[in-house]
């Protein structure tokens, strides 16, 4: 019998999701006799223990008497189970030194650790994520910002709403004003902000005519890599040599600061990229976008006036276009950022609930193998020691 613990979560602020519902769990079980799952307790979860309950799954507060513990976000270190197998997102791959103490932790309590993230294809796609909410809930709160900052319309907060039906509904009967929207990326946070286009009828137009038209309704136009990326020296864009080498890339996004009202920014990017635009721009009195979404949210990153997080309860602050100064938000001269890290987590229904499927459709059959490959190179502590792909963590991980 394999017996899997879905954890409270422990990280603060608090979080909502988790990996599995209380549906998913009892189809796992139906469905694969030889598994058993139970849930601590928790006040706080986007699914109540009582509907874990009644659909047959029971609450257990000691853990220990499972082999593996399935949570979403980093666990805080004084509450790891020594010796457990551990599936969450541990934000270690890059040496992300805020969670130091917790790589430390699982060395020192002979745990395995399995990152979500590290969970691949065979063409290195992940198989799990949430940027689909990511996009919905990031779209959703740009609009929001620029209904408040115009006052031209209102929009009620995803949070408020139950799952995302009900944020659709809230959207029947909204005519927005003519506004034109630049949405940028092609991954999962892309499709999110795409959703959101669609259930407001908002049109699509192509980027040349983004660039030239204005309209009497609102549009948006989706720049991809390829939009948006030149080499430097060819002139050229591959998407391969892109993925490979995307700092020897310029960008060409410049025109649109000065044709859109709203930027949704959905991009992978990496230190050492080009930005989308720089500081001068902005400054520049046809600088046009009032409101931008920075959903793939880099401090300094693509957008150089992201100037860190806001929260899912202040989303938003302004930025001086000239002085950079970080202000209040919705003021007249400034351009309003929506830098909130844990969007998904507006609509954790929703999300855990698509988690949950990829999890049941690509990750649970593996844990029944008696070998897994997946599981294996997503594997970066096997008891306690690095696996010989996350050796690159060796001073991290072991180090003073
Ligand atoms: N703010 C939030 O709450 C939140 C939540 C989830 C994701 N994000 C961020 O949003 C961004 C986009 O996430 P996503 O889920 O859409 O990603 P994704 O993996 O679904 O898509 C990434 C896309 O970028 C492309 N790409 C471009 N350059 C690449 C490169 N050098 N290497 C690999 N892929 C490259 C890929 O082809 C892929 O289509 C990420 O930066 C992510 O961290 C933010």
């Amino acid at each position: 019998m394999l017996k899997i613990g879905l954890i409270r979560e422990g990280k603060q602020p608090a979080d909502h999701r988790v990996a599995l519902t209380p549906s998913q769990c009892r189809w796992i079980m139906q469905h694969h006799p030889q598994i058993q799952i139970v849930v601590q307790p928790s006040a706080i979860r986007c699914y109540s223990d009582e509907e874990y309950q009644q659909a047959g799954i029971p609450l257990q507060e000691d853990l220990s008497n499972c082999q593996i513990l399935m949570g979403i976000k980093e666990v805080p270190p004084q509450q790891l189970l020594p010796e457990k197998t551990y599936f969450f997102f541990s934000h270690t791959k890059k040496k992300q030194p805020h969670n130091k103490p917790l790589m430390q932790a699982c060395v020192k309590k002979h745990i395995t650790l399995i990152d979500y993230e590290c969970l691949v294809h065979n063409d290195g796609q992940r198989m799990l994520g949430f940027g689909f909410f990511a996009g919905v809930v990031g779209a959703h709160n740009g609009l929001m910002a620029y209904g408040k900052k115009t006052g031209l319309f209102d929009f009620r907060r995803a949070y408020s709403c139950h799952d995302l039906q009900e944020l659709t509904e809230s959207y029947y009967g909204v005519k927005l004003p003519p506004l034109k929207i630049a949405i940028t990326g092609s991954g999962r946070v892309a499709a999110g902000i795409l959703e959101v286009m669609g259930l407001l009828g908002i049109k699509d137009i192509t980027p040349e005519e983004f660039l030239i038209n204005e309209y009497q309704y609102p549009v948006y136009t989706q720049l991809k890599a390829g939009d948006l990326y030149l080499h430097k020296t060819e002139r050229s864009y591959s998407r391969e040599h892109f993925h490979a080498h995307p700092k020897e890339y310029e960008c060409k996004f410049l025109p649109f600061t000065t044709a859109a009202d709203i930027l949704m920014n959905g991009i992978y990017w990496e230190q050492g990229m080009a930005p989308l635009f720089t500081w001068d721009d902005l400054c520049n009195p046809h600088f046009r976008i009032r409101v931008i979404a920075d959903i793939t949210n880099d401090r300094e990153g693509s957008i150089p006036c992201n100037l860190g997080d806001s929260t899912i309860e202040d989303p938003v602050y302004g930025v001086d276009r000239c002085t950079r100064q970080k202000l209040p938000p919705y003021l007249p001269h400034t351009v309003d950022m929506m830098c909130v890290g844990n969007l998904p987590d507006e609509l954790p229904r929703d999300a855990s609930r698509y988690f949950g499927e990829q999890l049941i459709k690509y990750v649970i059959p593996e844990l029944l193998q008696e070998k897994s490959v997946i599981l294996e190179k997503a594997t970066i502590l096997l008891n306690g020691k690095l696996t010989p792909r996350f050796s690159y963590l060796e001073d991290y991980a072991y180090g003073s």
